[in-house]
């Protein structure tokens, strides 16, 4: 079993990651996953935040000398921008006079449509918006992106590497069918603006962001998660929540601004008839078992099958317009435009990255739970005796990569 929880606010003094159930021999290092969580802040059409804040990493438990012991991984990614926000986003009390006056401590009274704001007044019984924010915000995904740098790490020592992709702007959108980047692939997508897979895609992403930019607007768009050298069989059909599909699914709703979610060709499938809607089931000239294609993404009966792991998510445009939408401002129950200091025009690149740190720890749960091991080096021998048993009548290509 392997657990994890995120800790911490958007301008507190730092987020604290905790993953429970990794097993021994992971490699995983400070800069490792200082890497994982720069992928995070690039993309083109961030906020000013992204530039002069820094994460600084530090692990606090489970690694010694650049692997994992078994133990429960701690990770904290200090914020830079604390000293700021050191008395407002205060633990203890504060004396009234200190705060007094302080811009930031303004009462955030003017709800944003779209984001968390107003029912989370409703539900927590809070006044005003920064209590509220100051969770809901996607700042919180940086802790994600940690465990998920540690997940990944596991997930590579077996064999399976993970790429994510941009496919979506606005009403720009990759067209059907195009190539799948590779995992080699995966730096050119970091230096790319949109990390998008296609150059001419690319500059009409960049041209709808800063035609939004200038009009005060904001976006969303697609993100698309691979995974290369899965085994068959993660995941069960036996129970709903066992399902693959499933669990990868509310992962990727788990993320701040993800509205919908699709497992391989997903809403088109719906749109095809049966013939042209199923991966055939054919056989190489050894008598392997290969599929005509992959439009079912890589899963089917809630299980992976060996094939490419394919799955995106929808992220709704960003909530504070810089155009600001129609509120009410609680403190006076007056209409009044919700709050606007700064904010991303659209943080889609940036979702893609959180993205595969989700499927990350969702596969890592998988594979911890089919083939257990209290270290990489057990995992991997029952991963291999497990791919070994398939009798050669059941034998396919999509049997990962193995390790
Ligand atoms: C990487 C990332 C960056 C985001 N940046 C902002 C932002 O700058 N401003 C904003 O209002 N919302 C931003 N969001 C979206 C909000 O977190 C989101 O709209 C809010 O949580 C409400 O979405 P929900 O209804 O899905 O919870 C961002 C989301 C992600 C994933
Ligand atoms: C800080 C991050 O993202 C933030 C996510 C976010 C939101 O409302 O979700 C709002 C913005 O913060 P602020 O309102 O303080 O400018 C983003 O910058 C980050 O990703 O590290």
């Amino acid at each position: 079993m392997l657990r994890w929880l995120t800790a911490g606010e958007s301008h507190g003094p730092a987020l604290v990651g905790i993953i429970e159930g990794v097993p021994a021999g992971v490699e995983v290092s400070t800069p490792s996953i200082q890497e994982a969580l720069a992928r995070r802040r690039l993309g083109y059409g961030r906020g000013a935040r992204m530039k002069f804040e820094q994460d600084e990493v530090r692990i606090l438990g489970g690694v010694r000398h650049g692997l994992t012991q078994g133990g429960p991984v701690a990770i904290e990614v200090g914020n830079t921008e604390w000293p700021k926000w050191e008395q407002i986003m205060a633990s203890d009390p504060v004396p009234a006079e200190i705060l007094e006056g302080q811009a930031r401590n303004a009462p955030l009274t003017r709800p944003r449509p779209g984001h968390a704001d107003f029912t989370g007044m409703q539900k927590y019984g809070f006044s005003e918006a920064r209590p509220v924010l100051e969770r809901a915000s996607a700042r919180e995904t940086a802790a994600r992106v940690a465990l998920g740098a540690v997940a990944s790490a596991f997930l590579k020592q077996l064999g399976v590497e993970l790429v994510s992709h941009t496919v979506g702007i606005a009403g720009v959108a990759s067209p059907e069918g195009a190539a799948l980047p590779l995992p080699s692939d995966v730096a050119a997508l970091d230096e790319n603006p949109m990390r998008c897979f296609d150059p001419a895609v690319t500059d009409a992403m960049v041209a709808e962001v800063d035609a939004a930019h200038k009009e005060g607007e904001t976006l969303g768009g697609v993100v698309e998660v691979l995974a290369y050298g899965l085994p068959p069989g993660l995941g069960s059909y036996v129970h709903w929540d066992r399902r693959l599909d499933a669990r990868l699914a509310g992962a990727l709703m788990g993320i701040q601004a993800i509205k919908g979610v699709e497992v391989g060709d997903g809403f088109l499938t719906a749109s095809r008839r049966g013939s042209a809607a199923h991966d055939e089931i054919l056989q190489d000239g050894s008598g392997r078992v290969i599929r005509s294609g992959n439009r079912a993404g890589g899963i089917e009966g809630g299980m992976s099958i060996g094939e490419v792991l394919r799955v995106r998510a929808a992220m709704k445009p960003i909530a504070t317009v810089p155009r600001a939408l129609k509120t009410v401002d609680v403190s006076t129950g007056e209409p009044a435009r919700a709050h606007h200091q700064r904010s991303d025009v659209c943080a889609v690149p940036a979702a893609g990255v959180v993205a595969e740190a989700m499927v990350a720890l969702v596969l890592a749960e998988a594979m911890t739970e089919k083939f257990g091991g209290d270290s990489v080096a057990e995992t991997a021998r029952n991963l291999r005796t497990y791919l070994e048993s398939i009798p050669d009548s059941l034998s396919s290509t999509g049997t990962g990569t193995g390790v």
